[in-house]
């Protein structure tokens, strides 16, 4: 048997946990011991992942707990809204599961932070386990605790923070993964490297194709290296209050692409590629990084498949939209800019500066 790779998160009141990656966790015992005791324990889970993992990690599961039931929820992003997460409420009530359930996330990104949010509020909340299996849930979303449902007017607008008591990435479930989700992952691999560490973003682009062809070995450092950063921002602030923000690199345009467009036309990960494009072109219009910088970042997101035009949502659409955004203080829009390879701050921006980029970019 392998040996996981062990990223520990730390903080504090004992809420530290392992974020394990290696393949074949999932069918492993070990991966299951000395989670939290508990009558029962469901995984959520989606139509896809379903036939997929859902049967392995059941039966593993089965050894610990007397009873684990499932919940497979309609697939998509359209569906990390309220009706949806009111399915896991209304199975865990009509079974009387207690308050010791303990859940298991069990897919993307869209799983993992619905899964969070039931768990952060069910009987004022319940343990869960992260179990990604996206590339972008191994590299982001299944680590850090923050967890959300979308609302019409705004991405993740209804959630809050709460985290896992263990993350457990199988790299082999990236097998059955379709090719434009690796690619959708691969943006937020991308984004660590300009945000906090610039070695890792010469590695990225000295190995993209290997990454794209899905060589084990490159994958399992991209996840490693992936969890290693964000647990340290997670680690110094948990709760956004300042350094955690630089984690949300492209997503203020990539939030509004998504939900300009009605949530599931763009993948997250493709809204957030093109979304860095724009805020690297705004970093260098504000005398942070050359132009020479923004071509880099375009070219590498570029070769790896993903979007760097916007969607023709028209420059107003993106202003009302991106006012909405968490970052955003008194209807002030703040993005995170790059100051220098590695390097990230939350800057405000005058909309008229962003308007100049959305236009350039052929937003509107
Ligand atoms: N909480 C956070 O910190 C955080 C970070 C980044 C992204 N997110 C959120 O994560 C979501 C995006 O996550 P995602 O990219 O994983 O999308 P997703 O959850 O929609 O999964 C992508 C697709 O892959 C399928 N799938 C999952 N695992 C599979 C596998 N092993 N084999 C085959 N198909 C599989 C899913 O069914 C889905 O169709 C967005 O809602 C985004 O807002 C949250
Ligand atoms: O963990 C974080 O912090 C992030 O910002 C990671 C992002 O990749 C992720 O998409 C997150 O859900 C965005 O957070 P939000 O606060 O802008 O909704
Ligand atoms: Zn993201």
């Amino acid at each position: 048997m392998q040996l996981p790779d062990v990223v520990r998160i730390p903080l504090p009141e004992g809420r530290d946990y392992e974020i394990r990656i290696g393949a074949g966790l999932l069918g492993q015992s070990a991966s299951w011991a000395g989670l939290p005791r508990a009558s029962a324990a469901v995984i959520v889970t989606n139509e896809t992942v379903a036939p997929l993992y859902a049967e392995r990690l059941r039966e593993q599961l089965a050894a610990v707990y007397a009873r684990v039931d499932v919940v497979a929820l309609p697939d998509g992003e359209s569906f990390k809204d309220w009706p949806t997460l009111n399915r896991v409420f209304d199975h865990l009530l009509q079974e009387a599961l207690d308050r010791k359930t303990v859940l298991f996330a069990l897919g993307g990104g869209v799983i993992g932070d619905m899964t969070g949010f039931a768990a952060a509020t069910y009987m004022r909340g319940v343990p869960f386990v992260q179990v990604p299996t996206t590339l972008l849930a191994q590299v982001d979303s299944s680590v850090g605790g923050k967890t959300a449902i979308n609302h019409p007017l705004g991405k993740n607008m209804l959630g809050a923070f709460y985290q896992p008591v263990r993350v457990l990435a199988d790299l082999d479930t990236l097998d059955t993964l379709p090719d434009r989700e690796l690619r959708a992952g691969l943006a937020e691999i991308i984004k660590y490297g300009p945000i906090a560490d610039a070695a890792f973003l010469d590695w990225i682009e000295d190995n993209l194709a290997g990454l794209l062809s899905r060589d084990k070995a490159l994958l399992a450092y991209a996840v490693r290296r992936s969890c290693e950063i964000k647990a340290d921002v997670v680690g110094q602030d948990e709760r956004e209050q300042g350094l955690r923000a630089i984690l949300n690199f492209g997503h203020t345009i990539g939030h509004a692409i998504e939900a300009g467009l009605g949530y599931g036309e763009w993948l997250h990960g493709e809204a957030v590629a093109c979304g860095m494009v724009l805020a690297a072109d705004l970093s260098c219009r504000l005398g942070f990084v050359p132009q020479a910088f923004v071509e880099r970042l375009r070219s590498l997101i570029q070769r790896a498949g993903l979007p760097v035009q916007p969607p023709q949502l028209g420059v107003e659409r993106c202003l009302q939209l991106m006012r909405v955004d968490k970052k955003a203080e008194a209807g002030d829009i703040r993005f995170v800019v790059i100051e220098g390879v590695g390097c990230a701050g939350l800057r405000p921006v005058p909309d008229d500066l962003i308007a100049a980029v959305l236009r350039d970019h052929g937003a509107g």
